[in-house]
């Protein structure tokens, strides 16, 4: 069996001989790469490895259980079961090779530049186990300008030679920590702010650079979009974004963020400054080493759909959002641009905004209305 170090060289690339890079400058195939780096994985890392299209692993076949044979369900002889465990000693030595796996591990994968409509991006793409390797996400980093600072296995030199040449640029940096949003940044959903926050954040660091986006595969504050999709069937039935998570058995915040003190251990960020409204995101990762220097806002304005969403966030989960989402003040006048809001392309919609008025600009006049007719 192959040690684990000869996985991370397949898995890290861009320094290995066999790297991805032999696969983008046509050394290697990209079959055999894979195939390869499977064979080179350890054993509990082959349940990685994706399935091809005929159902058989690229890393060969899945581990087999130790005791009962596929075959015909024979048990395997006492003898011969501990001829192939090998003694206690040796049992205990692979335990403890086993559990030398850090807990929870990110690797880098590659970086690529990405032309987009806001503009040109790094992006850098990591693989992630918080459960020492049975499965991972793929975090990514959307980045611009070089906020690098020391790195693992780089001369202390570089940290002398940044510091004298006054090159800070690894501190404070701003970096957006952002959980997948399907249903708003693929679909184009309404009923939440996420993928305005990305495209705020993708603007921030666009205008003042250097600046990171850590982007996580955490749909539904970590709950997966299956649940997440109850959870808003749930609200269609008067639940808010809270209870719902909780009538379906679920915490109302199960995102975890070892990947981002990580990712910025890879890149030798010294300290950030975090774009977000969430005072627990903040402290999850002080707790574990960030240095969070400062919090830059990311408010956007609520419209019809996410009005009540943003208000359970600053009213129940404590968002830092002080009531500026708000597309209406408190004495009913329009605050700022609305987004438009065509109840014709949107078309009708069922129990879920009930009782819904056409569009942004009635149910305002409706508030008005009623505020005009409120004796006290
Ligand atoms: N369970 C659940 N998740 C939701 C809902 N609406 C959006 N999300 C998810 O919420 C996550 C974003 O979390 P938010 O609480 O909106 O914001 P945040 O990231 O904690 O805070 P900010 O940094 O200020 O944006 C994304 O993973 C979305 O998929 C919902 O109604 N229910």
């Amino acid at each position: 069996m192959a040690s684990s170090d000869a996985a991370e060289r397949w898995i890290l690339g861009p320094d290995s001989p066999d790297s991805i890079d032999s696969v983008a400058s046509g050394r290697i195939g990209p079959r055999a790469f894979h195939e390869k780096k499977a064979r080179a994985l350890p054993r509990q890392q082959l349940m990685l490895s994706l399935p091809n299209l005929d159902g058989s692993l690229s890393g060969g076949d899945p581990p087999r259980p130790a005791i009962v044979k596929q075959a015909d369900r024979e048990v395997e002889p006492i003898q011969q079961q501990a001829a192939r465990l090998g003694n206690g000693k040796q049992q205990q030595e692979r335990l403890q090779s086993v559990s030398s796996i850090p807990y929870d591990r990110t690797e880098f994968v590659a970086e690529t530049l990405l032309p987009t409509k806001t503009g040109r991006y790094r992006l850098r793409g990591y693989r992630h186990s918080a459960d020492g390797g049975r499965t991972y996400t793929e975090p990514t980093c959307i980045m611009t300008g070089s906020p690098e600072g020391l790195r693992a296995g780089e001369p202390p030199l570089t940290a002398v030679i940044q510091k004298f040449s006054g090159d800070m640029r690894h501190l404070n940096v701003a970096v957006r920590v952002h959980d997948a949003c399907f249903t708003s940044e693929v679909l184009g959903s309404l009923k939440c702010d996420c993928a305005e926050q990305l495209q705020l954040a993708m603007d921030y660091i666009q205008a003042s650079e250097p600046g990171i986006i850590i982007y996580l595969q955490q749909e539904g504050r970590g709950i997966g979009l299956a649940n997440k999709i109850a959870a808003y069937s749930l609200q269609e039935r008067g639940l808010d974004t809270v209870d719902a998570n909780r009538a379906l058995g679920l915490p109302d915040d199960c995102r975890e963020y070892t990947s981002v003190r990580n990712i910025l251990k890879d890149l030798g960020i010294r300290s950030i400054q975090l774009m977000t409204n969430n005072p627990r995101k903040i402290s999850v990762l002080r707790e574990m080493g960030v240095i969070v220097t400062d919090r830059i806002p990311c408010i956007v304005k609520a419209q019809q759909f996410s009005q009540g969403y943003l208000a359970t966030k600053q009213e129940r989960m404590m968002h830092e959002l002080d009531g500026s989402y708000c597309f209406w003040n408190h004495d009913g006048e329009p605050t700022g641009p609305l987004m438009s809001i065509d109840s014709e392309t949107i078309g009708p919609f069922s129990s879920m905004d009930a009782p819904v008025a056409t569009d942004a600009a009635s149910i305002i006049a409706e508030k008005i209305e009623q505020s005009s007719q409120d004796p006290s």
